[in-house]
Protein backbone atom coordinates (compact mmCIF):
# COMPACT_ATOMS: atom_id res chain seq x y z
CA UNK A 1 0.00 0.00 0.00
CA UNK A 2 1.22 3.25 -0.77
CA UNK A 3 2.27 5.66 2.06
CA UNK A 4 -0.45 8.12 1.39
CA UNK A 5 -2.84 5.46 1.46
CA UNK A 6 -1.61 4.04 4.38
CA UNK A 7 -1.58 7.36 6.21
CA UNK A 8 -5.24 7.63 4.89
CA UNK A 9 -6.76 4.55 6.00
CA UNK A 10 -5.26 5.25 9.68
CA UNK A 11 -7.12 8.57 9.72
CA UNK A 12 -10.22 9.94 10.81
CA UNK A 13 -10.61 11.82 8.20
CA UNK A 14 -8.10 12.50 4.67
CA UNK A 15 -8.30 14.85 1.88
CA UNK A 16 -6.77 14.25 -1.52
CA UNK A 17 -6.05 16.87 -4.32
CA UNK A 18 -9.14 18.68 -3.07
CA UNK A 19 -9.84 21.68 -5.47
CA UNK A 20 -12.54 24.30 -5.36
CA UNK A 21 -13.55 26.64 -8.25
CA UNK A 22 -15.62 29.73 -8.59
CA UNK A 23 -15.29 30.79 -11.95
CA UNK A 24 -11.65 31.16 -13.21
CA UNK A 25 -10.57 31.50 -9.16
CA UNK A 26 -9.78 28.73 -7.48
CA UNK A 27 -10.05 28.84 -3.46
CA UNK A 28 -9.07 25.36 -2.75
CA UNK A 29 -6.35 23.81 -4.73
CA UNK A 30 -5.14 20.12 -4.69
CA UNK A 31 -5.10 19.99 -0.75
CA UNK A 32 -4.26 17.11 0.86
CA UNK A 33 -4.97 16.82 4.73
CA UNK A 34 -4.82 14.17 7.49
CA UNK A 35 -6.95 14.22 10.93
CA UNK A 36 -5.98 11.22 13.33
CA UNK A 37 -8.34 10.34 15.68
CA UNK A 38 -8.41 12.33 19.19
CA UNK A 39 -5.76 15.33 17.81
CA UNK A 40 -6.59 18.90 17.73
CA UNK A 41 -5.76 20.37 14.19
CA UNK A 42 -4.74 23.87 13.77
CA UNK A 43 -5.82 24.97 10.03
CA UNK A 44 -3.78 28.26 9.49
CA UNK A 45 -3.54 30.87 7.43
CA UNK A 46 -3.98 34.45 6.20
CA UNK A 47 -7.73 35.99 5.18
CA UNK A 48 -8.83 34.55 1.87
CA UNK A 49 -6.27 31.53 2.19
CA UNK A 50 -9.27 29.27 1.66
CA UNK A 51 -9.75 27.93 4.90
CA UNK A 52 -13.14 28.64 5.39
CA UNK A 53 -14.25 27.46 1.31
CA UNK A 54 -12.10 23.99 2.41
CA UNK A 55 -14.10 23.45 5.99
CA UNK A 56 -17.41 24.11 4.19
CA UNK A 57 -16.81 21.42 1.34
CA UNK A 58 -15.72 18.68 4.46
CA UNK A 59 -18.99 19.86 5.81
CA UNK A 60 -21.17 19.34 2.66
CA UNK A 61 -22.00 22.85 1.99
CA UNK A 62 -19.88 23.46 -0.81
CA UNK A 63 -19.54 20.62 -3.63
CA UNK A 64 -15.54 20.12 -4.53
CA UNK A 65 -14.94 20.95 -7.94
CA UNK A 66 -12.47 17.84 -7.79
CA UNK A 67 -10.98 15.80 -4.88
CA UNK A 68 -11.82 12.75 -2.24
CA UNK A 69 -12.46 12.84 0.82
CA UNK A 70 -11.88 9.53 3.20
CA UNK A 71 -13.59 9.23 6.47
CA UNK A 72 -12.65 5.97 8.21
CA UNK A 73 -11.00 4.63 5.53
CA UNK A 74 -14.19 4.80 2.90
CA UNK A 75 -14.38 7.38 0.23
CA UNK A 76 -17.39 9.29 1.11
CA UNK A 77 -19.81 12.03 -0.62
CA UNK A 78 -20.36 14.60 1.80
CA UNK A 79 -23.54 16.01 -0.34
CA UNK A 80 -25.04 18.18 2.07
CA UNK A 81 -25.00 18.88 6.25
CA UNK A 82 -27.20 16.22 7.10
CA UNK A 83 -24.69 13.84 5.39
CA UNK A 84 -21.82 15.30 7.52
CA UNK A 85 -23.81 14.89 10.85
CA UNK A 86 -25.08 11.17 10.08
CA UNK A 87 -21.42 10.22 9.51
CA UNK A 88 -20.11 12.70 12.53
CA UNK A 89 -18.90 15.64 11.48
CA UNK A 90 -20.09 19.09 13.88
CA UNK A 91 -19.42 22.74 12.45
CA UNK A 92 -19.49 25.53 14.54
CA UNK A 93 -19.32 28.46 11.20
CA UNK A 94 -17.58 31.96 12.00
CA UNK A 95 -20.73 33.89 10.72
CA UNK A 96 -23.95 31.98 12.78
CA UNK A 97 -26.74 30.48 11.39
CA UNK A 98 -29.32 31.29 14.00
CA UNK A 99 -32.69 32.96 13.56
CA UNK A 100 -32.74 35.90 15.73
CA UNK A 101 -36.52 35.32 16.85
CA UNK A 102 -36.48 32.32 17.94
CA UNK A 103 -35.15 30.40 21.27
CA UNK A 104 -31.79 29.09 21.72
CA UNK A 105 -33.61 25.75 22.50
CA UNK A 106 -36.25 26.51 19.21
CA UNK A 107 -32.81 27.14 17.29
CA UNK A 108 -31.57 23.44 18.03
CA UNK A 109 -34.57 21.87 17.69
CA UNK A 110 -34.64 23.09 14.02
CA UNK A 111 -31.09 21.04 13.08
CA UNK A 112 -32.35 17.87 15.08
CA UNK A 113 -33.54 15.42 12.87
CA UNK A 114 -34.87 13.32 15.64
CA UNK A 115 -38.00 14.97 16.34
CA UNK A 116 -37.57 15.52 20.09
CA UNK A 117 -39.61 17.90 21.92
CA UNK A 118 -38.27 21.73 23.08
CA UNK A 119 -38.05 20.95 26.46
CA UNK A 120 -36.62 17.94 25.80
CA UNK A 121 -33.61 20.00 23.76
CA UNK A 122 -33.58 22.15 26.23
CA UNK A 123 -32.98 19.84 29.18
CA UNK A 124 -30.00 18.06 27.15
CA UNK A 125 -29.05 21.72 25.94
CA UNK A 126 -28.88 22.59 29.84
CA UNK A 127 -26.75 19.70 30.58
CA UNK A 128 -24.01 19.54 27.75
CA UNK A 129 -23.76 23.15 28.32
CA UNK A 130 -23.05 22.73 32.27
CA UNK A 131 -20.91 19.72 31.36
CA UNK A 132 -18.83 21.23 28.95
CA UNK A 133 -18.65 25.12 30.78
CA UNK A 134 -20.84 26.76 28.22
CA UNK A 135 -23.25 28.29 30.63
CA UNK A 136 -26.37 28.93 28.12
CA UNK A 137 -30.08 29.58 29.21
CA UNK A 138 -31.92 27.29 26.48
CA UNK A 139 -35.25 30.09 26.80
CA UNK A 140 -33.91 32.98 26.29
CA UNK A 141 -34.38 34.59 22.78
CA UNK A 142 -31.17 34.61 20.05
CA UNK A 143 -32.06 38.51 19.54
CA UNK A 144 -31.10 39.21 23.02
CA UNK A 145 -27.74 37.30 23.20
CA UNK A 146 -24.59 38.51 22.85
CA UNK A 147 -22.25 37.01 19.97
CA UNK A 148 -20.05 35.03 22.68
CA UNK A 149 -23.33 34.26 24.04
CA UNK A 150 -24.51 32.99 20.12
CA UNK A 151 -21.84 31.46 19.62
CA UNK A 152 -22.19 29.05 22.78
CA UNK A 153 -25.47 27.96 20.93
CA UNK A 154 -23.71 26.76 17.89
CA UNK A 155 -21.20 24.75 19.68
CA UNK A 156 -23.92 22.72 21.61
CA UNK A 157 -25.57 22.54 19.29
CA UNK A 158 -22.64 20.63 17.37
CA UNK A 159 -21.78 18.97 20.59
CA UNK A 160 -25.29 17.85 21.34
CA UNK A 161 -25.16 15.45 17.29
CA UNK A 162 -22.11 13.86 19.49
CA UNK A 163 -19.50 14.21 16.71
CA UNK A 164 -16.56 12.44 15.94
CA UNK A 165 -14.58 15.38 14.43
CA UNK A 166 -16.22 18.59 15.23
CA UNK A 167 -14.91 21.62 13.35
CA UNK A 168 -14.50 25.17 14.49
CA UNK A 169 -13.80 27.96 12.45
CA UNK A 170 -12.26 31.18 14.48
CA UNK A 171 -13.75 30.08 17.87
CA UNK A 172 -12.16 32.52 20.19
CA UNK A 173 -12.26 35.67 18.40
CA UNK A 174 -15.59 36.81 20.08
CA UNK A 175 -14.34 35.20 23.24
CA UNK A 176 -13.16 36.50 26.62
CA UNK A 177 -9.74 35.24 27.72
CA UNK A 178 -12.04 33.28 30.25
CA UNK A 179 -14.77 32.25 27.88
CA UNK A 180 -11.43 30.89 25.63
CA UNK A 181 -10.31 29.13 28.64
CA UNK A 182 -13.19 26.79 29.33
CA UNK A 183 -13.48 26.66 25.48
CA UNK A 184 -10.24 25.31 25.61
CA UNK A 185 -10.96 22.96 28.46
CA UNK A 186 -14.00 21.61 26.60
CA UNK A 187 -11.57 21.12 23.79
CA UNK A 188 -9.17 18.85 25.95
CA UNK A 189 -12.54 16.92 27.10
CA UNK A 190 -13.27 16.30 23.79
CA UNK A 191 -9.71 14.92 22.88
CA UNK A 192 -10.03 12.69 26.00
CA UNK A 193 -12.88 11.42 24.49
CA UNK A 194 -10.85 9.98 21.55
CA UNK A 195 -12.95 12.90 19.33
CA UNK A 196 -11.10 15.16 17.02
CA UNK A 197 -11.03 18.76 16.22
CA UNK A 198 -10.15 21.64 13.72
CA UNK A 199 -9.43 24.24 14.21
CA UNK A 200 -9.26 27.44 12.49
CA UNK A 201 -7.73 30.72 14.68
CA UNK A 202 -5.75 33.43 13.64
CA UNK A 203 -4.23 33.40 17.21
CA UNK A 204 -1.14 31.84 17.48
CA UNK A 205 -0.26 31.67 21.02
CA UNK A 206 -3.84 29.65 21.25
CA UNK A 207 -3.06 27.45 18.79
CA UNK A 208 0.26 26.80 20.19
CA UNK A 209 -1.06 26.23 23.18
CA UNK A 210 -3.82 23.68 22.17
CA UNK A 211 -3.07 21.94 18.76
CA UNK A 212 -1.17 18.68 18.52
CA UNK A 213 -0.46 19.86 14.42
CA UNK A 214 -0.78 22.45 11.96
CA UNK A 215 -1.16 22.65 8.31
CA UNK A 216 -0.86 26.05 6.94
CA UNK A 217 -2.52 27.34 3.75
CA UNK A 218 -1.45 30.58 1.31
CA UNK A 219 -3.16 31.52 -1.76
CA UNK A 220 -5.52 27.97 -1.54
CA UNK A 221 -2.74 25.64 -1.60
CA UNK A 222 -0.74 23.79 1.28
CA UNK A 223 2.65 25.14 2.11
CA UNK A 224 3.44 23.50 5.13
CA UNK A 225 2.75 21.39 7.87
CA UNK A 226 4.48 21.22 11.40
CA UNK A 227 4.03 20.64 15.59
CA UNK A 228 2.91 24.38 16.35
CA UNK A 229 4.90 23.55 19.57
CA UNK A 230 7.87 23.63 18.67
CA UNK A 231 7.35 26.99 16.17
CA UNK A 232 7.08 30.44 17.81
CA UNK A 233 3.88 32.99 17.30
CA UNK A 234 6.53 34.69 14.78
CA UNK A 235 7.58 32.09 12.89
CA UNK A 236 3.82 30.73 12.49
CA UNK A 237 3.03 34.08 10.85
CA UNK A 238 6.09 34.24 8.90
CA UNK A 239 4.80 30.71 7.21
CA UNK A 240 1.10 32.21 6.70
CA UNK A 241 1.99 35.58 5.03
CA UNK A 242 5.15 34.58 3.30
CA UNK A 243 6.69 37.78 5.59
CA UNK A 244 7.40 39.55 8.53
CA UNK A 245 4.49 40.96 10.33
CA UNK A 246 4.61 44.81 10.50
CA UNK A 247 3.85 46.01 14.08
CA UNK A 248 1.83 48.99 14.89
CA UNK A 249 3.43 52.59 15.52
CA UNK A 250 1.52 54.24 18.68
CA UNK A 251 0.83 57.69 18.98
CA UNK A 252 1.71 57.80 22.82
CA UNK A 253 3.27 61.46 24.06
CA UNK A 254 1.13 62.98 21.54
CA UNK A 255 -0.47 66.36 22.25
CA UNK A 256 -4.33 66.31 21.85
CA UNK A 257 -6.67 68.83 20.45
CA UNK A 258 -10.47 70.08 20.52
CA UNK A 259 -12.96 67.50 22.38
CA UNK A 260 -14.37 65.80 19.55
CA UNK A 261 -16.31 63.51 21.43
CA UNK A 262 -18.54 64.19 24.63
CA UNK A 263 -20.89 62.36 26.70
CA UNK A 264 -22.12 63.35 29.41
CA UNK A 265 -24.20 61.42 32.12
CA UNK A 266 -25.96 59.22 29.77
CA UNK A 267 -28.47 56.77 30.66
CA UNK A 268 -30.02 54.33 28.49
CA UNK A 269 -32.84 52.11 29.81
CA UNK A 270 -32.10 48.40 28.23
CA UNK A 271 -34.46 47.96 25.33
CA UNK A 272 -35.40 44.15 26.05
CA UNK A 273 -35.01 42.02 29.10
CA UNK A 274 -31.77 40.74 28.12
CA UNK A 275 -29.93 43.84 26.78
CA UNK A 276 -27.29 46.25 28.95
CA UNK A 277 -28.97 49.37 31.06
CA UNK A 278 -26.49 52.17 30.43
CA UNK A 279 -25.73 53.96 33.57
CA UNK A 280 -24.63 57.82 34.01
CA UNK A 281 -21.73 57.15 31.05
CA UNK A 282 -19.28 59.72 30.23
CA UNK A 283 -16.39 60.16 28.44
CA UNK A 284 -14.40 62.61 26.54
CA UNK A 285 -12.04 62.32 23.31
CA UNK A 286 -10.05 64.86 21.79
CA UNK A 287 -8.50 64.85 18.28
CA UNK A 288 -5.12 62.31 18.22
CA UNK A 289 -6.23 60.58 20.78
CA UNK A 290 -7.44 56.61 21.12
CA UNK A 291 -9.80 55.97 23.71
CA UNK A 292 -9.87 51.72 24.38
CA UNK A 293 -12.85 50.73 25.76
CA UNK A 294 -12.01 47.27 27.46
CA UNK A 295 -14.72 44.86 28.75
CA UNK A 296 -16.24 41.31 28.99
CA UNK A 297 -18.43 40.58 26.10
CA UNK A 298 -22.29 41.64 27.11
CA UNK A 299 -21.14 44.52 29.27
CA UNK A 300 -22.93 46.96 27.45
CA UNK A 301 -20.50 47.71 24.70
CA UNK A 302 -22.90 47.34 21.74
CA UNK A 303 -25.34 49.30 23.83
CA UNK A 304 -22.88 51.58 24.10
CA UNK A 305 -22.48 51.58 20.21
CA UNK A 306 -25.27 52.13 19.13
CA UNK A 307 -26.21 55.66 21.15
CA UNK A 308 -22.59 56.82 20.35
CA UNK A 309 -23.47 55.94 16.33
CA UNK A 310 -27.26 56.81 16.79
CA UNK A 311 -28.54 53.62 16.21
CA UNK A 312 -30.32 53.81 18.95
CA UNK A 313 -30.87 57.66 19.65
CA UNK A 314 -31.34 59.20 23.24
CA UNK A 315 -34.04 61.77 24.24
CA UNK A 316 -31.41 64.42 25.14
CA UNK A 317 -29.68 66.04 22.29
CA UNK A 318 -27.33 67.92 24.81
CA UNK A 319 -26.11 64.05 25.94
CA UNK A 320 -23.71 63.13 23.28
CA UNK A 321 -21.55 65.75 21.60
CA UNK A 322 -19.70 64.99 18.18
CA UNK A 323 -17.54 67.61 16.27
CA UNK A 324 -18.87 69.92 19.14
CA UNK A 325 -22.42 69.25 17.84
CA UNK A 326 -25.52 68.37 19.88
CA UNK A 327 -26.74 65.06 18.19
CA UNK A 328 -28.23 62.81 20.55
CA UNK A 329 -31.83 62.47 18.85
CA UNK A 330 -30.03 62.36 15.55
CA UNK A 331 -29.59 59.11 13.92
CA UNK A 332 -27.31 57.44 11.97
CA UNK A 333 -26.98 58.88 8.99
CA UNK A 334 -27.16 62.46 10.60
CA UNK A 335 -24.22 62.04 12.68
CA UNK A 336 -21.96 60.82 9.63
CA UNK A 337 -22.85 64.18 8.10
CA UNK A 338 -21.47 65.94 11.28
CA UNK A 339 -18.17 64.02 10.37
CA UNK A 340 -18.44 60.69 12.05
CA UNK A 341 -17.99 57.05 10.98
CA UNK A 342 -19.03 54.14 12.43
CA UNK A 343 -18.24 50.29 12.70
CA UNK A 344 -20.41 47.59 14.34
CA UNK A 345 -19.18 44.30 15.50
CA UNK A 346 -21.02 42.21 13.36
CA UNK A 347 -20.01 42.23 9.54
CA UNK A 348 -23.12 40.55 7.74
CA UNK A 349 -26.08 42.00 8.10
CA UNK A 350 -25.51 45.22 10.28
CA UNK A 351 -22.13 46.17 8.54
CA UNK A 352 -22.86 45.10 5.33
CA UNK A 353 -26.16 42.89 3.22
CA UNK A 354 -24.37 40.18 2.13
CA UNK A 355 -26.08 39.73 -1.14
CA UNK A 356 -24.74 42.94 -2.25
CA UNK A 357 -21.82 44.28 -4.01
CA UNK A 358 -19.39 45.66 -3.13
CA UNK A 359 -19.99 49.44 -4.33
CA UNK A 360 -23.68 48.82 -3.31
CA UNK A 361 -22.69 48.19 -0.03
CA UNK A 362 -20.54 51.51 -0.05
CA UNK A 363 -23.69 53.19 -1.47
CA UNK A 364 -25.96 52.31 1.15
CA UNK A 365 -23.60 53.43 4.39
CA UNK A 366 -22.81 56.76 2.27
CA UNK A 367 -25.11 58.22 0.25
CA UNK A 368 -26.13 60.51 2.56
CA UNK A 369 -22.98 61.79 3.36
CA UNK A 370 -21.13 61.98 0.51
CA UNK A 371 -24.53 62.33 -1.49
CA UNK A 372 -22.48 65.44 -3.55
CA UNK A 373 -20.16 62.37 -4.80
CA UNK A 374 -22.36 59.47 -5.54
CA UNK A 375 -25.30 61.24 -6.79
CA UNK A 376 -26.37 63.49 -9.69
CA UNK A 377 -27.66 67.02 -8.90
CA UNK A 378 -31.12 68.30 -9.56
CA UNK A 379 -34.18 66.53 -8.31
CA UNK A 380 -33.51 63.09 -10.24
CA UNK A 381 -30.37 62.79 -8.57
CA UNK A 382 -29.55 59.49 -9.75
CA UNK A 383 -26.56 57.47 -8.73
CA UNK A 384 -23.39 57.66 -10.15
CA UNK A 385 -22.40 54.50 -10.60
CA UNK A 386 -18.76 54.99 -12.00
CA UNK A 387 -17.94 56.95 -9.05
CA UNK A 388 -19.03 54.45 -6.35
CA UNK A 389 -17.25 51.34 -8.42
CA UNK A 390 -14.39 53.69 -8.69
CA UNK A 391 -14.44 54.65 -4.95
CA UNK A 392 -15.44 50.73 -3.90
CA UNK A 393 -12.09 49.76 -6.27
CA UNK A 394 -10.17 52.20 -4.11
CA UNK A 395 -11.19 51.33 -1.04
CA UNK A 396 -10.24 47.74 -1.71
CA UNK A 397 -6.69 48.75 -2.87
CA UNK A 398 -5.72 50.81 -0.05
CA UNK A 399 -6.90 48.84 2.16
CA UNK A 400 -5.22 45.57 0.52
CA UNK A 401 -9.13 43.42 -0.05
CA UNK A 402 -8.35 40.16 -1.69
CA UNK A 403 -11.63 39.40 -3.86
CA UNK A 404 -12.54 37.06 -6.17
CA UNK A 405 -13.99 38.93 -8.78
CA UNK A 406 -14.35 43.15 -9.66
CA UNK A 407 -17.14 43.93 -8.25
CA UNK A 408 -17.92 40.93 -6.06
CA UNK A 409 -20.75 40.90 -3.16
CA UNK A 410 -19.89 41.08 0.54
CA UNK A 411 -20.76 37.19 0.82
CA UNK A 412 -18.35 36.18 -1.17
CA UNK A 413 -15.61 37.52 0.42
CA UNK A 414 -13.67 36.11 3.38
CA UNK A 415 -14.33 37.50 6.65
CA UNK A 416 -11.24 39.05 7.34
CA UNK A 417 -11.35 40.63 3.40
CA UNK A 418 -15.03 41.98 4.45
CA UNK A 419 -13.86 44.00 7.46
CA UNK A 420 -10.97 45.47 5.76
CA UNK A 421 -13.62 46.80 3.67
CA UNK A 422 -15.68 47.56 5.69
CA UNK A 423 -13.27 50.05 8.01
CA UNK A 424 -11.96 51.03 4.57
CA UNK A 425 -15.60 52.58 3.44
CA UNK A 426 -15.07 54.19 6.90
CA UNK A 427 -11.71 55.45 6.77
CA UNK A 428 -11.61 56.98 3.17
CA UNK A 429 -14.01 59.72 4.71
CA UNK A 430 -11.36 60.68 7.01
CA UNK A 431 -14.14 61.28 9.91
CA UNK A 432 -12.97 63.43 12.32
CA UNK A 433 -14.84 60.61 14.74
CA UNK A 434 -14.69 57.09 14.22
CA UNK A 435 -16.27 54.24 16.55
CA UNK A 436 -15.57 51.12 15.84
CA UNK A 437 -16.61 47.70 17.60
CA UNK A 438 -14.37 44.66 17.67
CA UNK A 439 -12.48 46.03 14.69
CA UNK A 440 -10.33 43.07 13.80
CA UNK A 441 -12.27 40.59 15.04
CA UNK A 442 -11.70 36.97 12.42
CA UNK A 443 -8.63 39.21 10.82
CA UNK A 444 -5.13 37.46 10.42
CA UNK A 445 -2.23 39.24 11.60
CA UNK A 446 -0.95 40.91 8.80
CA UNK A 447 -4.38 42.67 8.32
CA UNK A 448 -4.81 43.25 11.71
CA UNK A 449 -1.99 45.31 12.28
CA UNK A 450 -2.75 47.48 9.02
CA UNK A 451 -6.04 48.01 10.17
CA UNK A 452 -4.54 48.67 13.78
CA UNK A 453 -2.48 50.68 12.23
CA UNK A 454 -5.40 52.80 9.94
CA UNK A 455 -6.86 53.55 12.97
CA UNK A 456 -3.70 54.85 14.83
CA UNK A 457 -3.12 56.95 11.65
CA UNK A 458 -6.41 58.42 11.45
CA UNK A 459 -5.98 59.94 14.90
CA UNK A 460 -2.89 61.05 13.97
CA UNK A 461 -4.19 63.18 11.75
CA UNK A 462 -6.49 65.08 13.95
CA UNK A 463 -9.47 62.66 14.74
CA UNK A 464 -10.90 61.06 17.89
CA UNK A 465 -11.20 57.54 17.30
CA UNK A 466 -12.61 55.15 19.96
CA UNK A 467 -11.95 51.15 20.28
CA UNK A 468 -14.19 48.94 21.44
CA UNK A 469 -12.28 46.00 21.62
CA UNK A 470 -11.98 42.35 24.10
CA UNK A 471 -8.93 41.82 22.77
CA UNK A 472 -6.26 43.78 24.95
CA UNK A 473 -3.62 43.47 22.86
CA UNK A 474 -4.89 44.93 20.55
CA UNK A 475 -6.52 47.94 23.26
CA UNK A 476 -2.66 48.29 23.98
CA UNK A 477 -1.41 48.48 20.68
CA UNK A 478 -3.75 51.21 19.82
CA UNK A 479 -5.14 53.30 22.47
CA UNK A 480 -3.63 56.48 23.71
CA UNK A 481 -6.16 56.74 26.58
CA UNK A 482 -8.01 53.18 28.44
CA UNK A 483 -11.42 53.13 30.30
CA UNK A 484 -13.29 49.83 31.12
CA UNK A 485 -16.79 48.84 30.64
CA UNK A 486 -18.74 46.53 33.20
CA UNK A 487 -22.73 46.08 33.98
CA UNK A 488 -23.65 49.08 31.78
CA UNK A 489 -20.86 51.59 33.64
CA UNK A 490 -18.24 53.04 32.17
CA UNK A 491 -15.06 53.63 34.17
CA UNK A 492 -12.51 57.09 33.89
CA UNK A 493 -9.89 56.70 30.95
CA UNK A 494 -6.55 56.24 32.26
CA UNK A 495 -3.28 57.40 29.49
CA UNK A 496 -2.32 53.93 28.04
CA UNK A 497 1.35 54.67 29.16
CA UNK A 498 1.37 52.91 32.54
CA UNK A 499 -1.65 50.99 32.11
CA UNK A 500 -1.17 47.02 32.96
CA UNK A 501 -3.19 43.84 32.20
CA UNK A 502 -4.30 43.69 36.12
CA UNK A 503 -5.48 47.11 35.77
CA UNK A 504 -7.32 46.91 32.66
CA UNK A 505 -8.86 43.54 34.10
CA UNK A 506 -10.15 45.87 37.46
CA UNK A 507 -11.66 48.19 35.43
CA UNK A 508 -13.19 45.55 33.35
CA UNK A 509 -14.07 43.95 36.39
CA UNK A 510 -16.21 47.10 37.42
CA UNK A 511 -13.73 48.44 40.01
CA UNK A 512 -13.55 51.79 38.75
CA UNK A 513 -11.99 53.55 41.69
CA UNK A 514 -8.43 52.13 40.67
CA UNK A 515 -5.82 52.78 42.94
CA UNK A 516 -2.80 54.13 41.90
CA UNK A 517 -4.18 55.51 38.19
CA UNK A 518 -5.19 58.79 37.26
CA UNK A 519 -7.63 59.52 35.19
CA UNK A 520 -7.60 62.18 32.98
N1 LIG B 1 -19.03 31.89 -3.01
C1 LIG B 1 -17.90 32.46 -3.44
N2 LIG B 1 -17.81 33.03 -4.67
C2 LIG B 1 -16.66 33.57 -5.10
N3 LIG B 1 -15.51 33.60 -4.40
C3 LIG B 1 -15.52 33.06 -3.17
C4 LIG B 1 -16.71 32.45 -2.62
N4 LIG B 1 -16.41 31.98 -1.39
C5 LIG B 1 -15.10 32.28 -1.16
N5 LIG B 1 -14.58 32.92 -2.24
C6 LIG B 1 -13.18 33.41 -2.37
O1 LIG B 1 -12.32 32.35 -2.03
C7 LIG B 1 -11.19 32.85 -1.31
C8 LIG B 1 -11.01 32.04 -0.05
O2 LIG B 1 -12.01 32.42 0.90
P1 LIG B 1 -12.17 31.73 2.31
O3 LIG B 1 -13.40 32.31 2.95
O4 LIG B 1 -12.08 30.27 2.18
O5 LIG B 1 -10.86 32.28 3.05
P2 LIG B 1 -10.39 32.08 4.56
O6 LIG B 1 -9.02 31.50 4.51
O7 LIG B 1 -11.40 31.34 5.33
O8 LIG B 1 -10.29 33.59 5.05
P3 LIG B 1 -10.70 34.30 6.47
O9 LIG B 1 -9.59 34.00 7.39
O10 LIG B 1 -10.73 35.75 6.12
O11 LIG B 1 -12.03 33.76 6.90
C9 LIG B 1 -11.44 34.32 -1.06
O12 LIG B 1 -10.65 35.07 -1.97
C10 LIG B 1 -12.91 34.52 -1.36
O13 LIG B 1 -13.15 35.80 -1.91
Amino acid sequence: MPHSQEVAQASLLSVRGLTKRFGDFTACDGIDLDIRPGEIHALLGENGAGKSTLVKMLFGVLAPTYGAITWQGEMVDISSPAKARQLGIGMVFQHFSLFEALTVAENIALSMADGSSISAIAEKARDLSAAYGLPLDPHAHVADLSVGERQRIEIVRALLQNPRLIILDEPTSVLTPQEADKLFETLEKLKAEDRSVLYISHRLEEVQRICDRATVLRHGKVTGACDPRLETPGSLARMMVGSEVASVTSNHGQAFGQKLIEVKNLSAAARTPFAMTLKDISLTVRAGEVLGIAGVAGNGQSELFDVLSGEYPVQDQDAIHLCGRPVGRLGINRRRLVGAGFVPEERHGHAAVSAMALSDNLLLARHRSDAARFLSGGALRLIRHGAVKAAAAGICRDMDVRKSGEDPTAASLSGGNLQKFIIGRELERRPQVLVVNQPTWGVDAGAASRIRQALVDLARQGSAVVVISQDLDEIFEVSTSIAGISDGRLSASFPAEGMTREKIGLLMGGLHGMEGAHAH
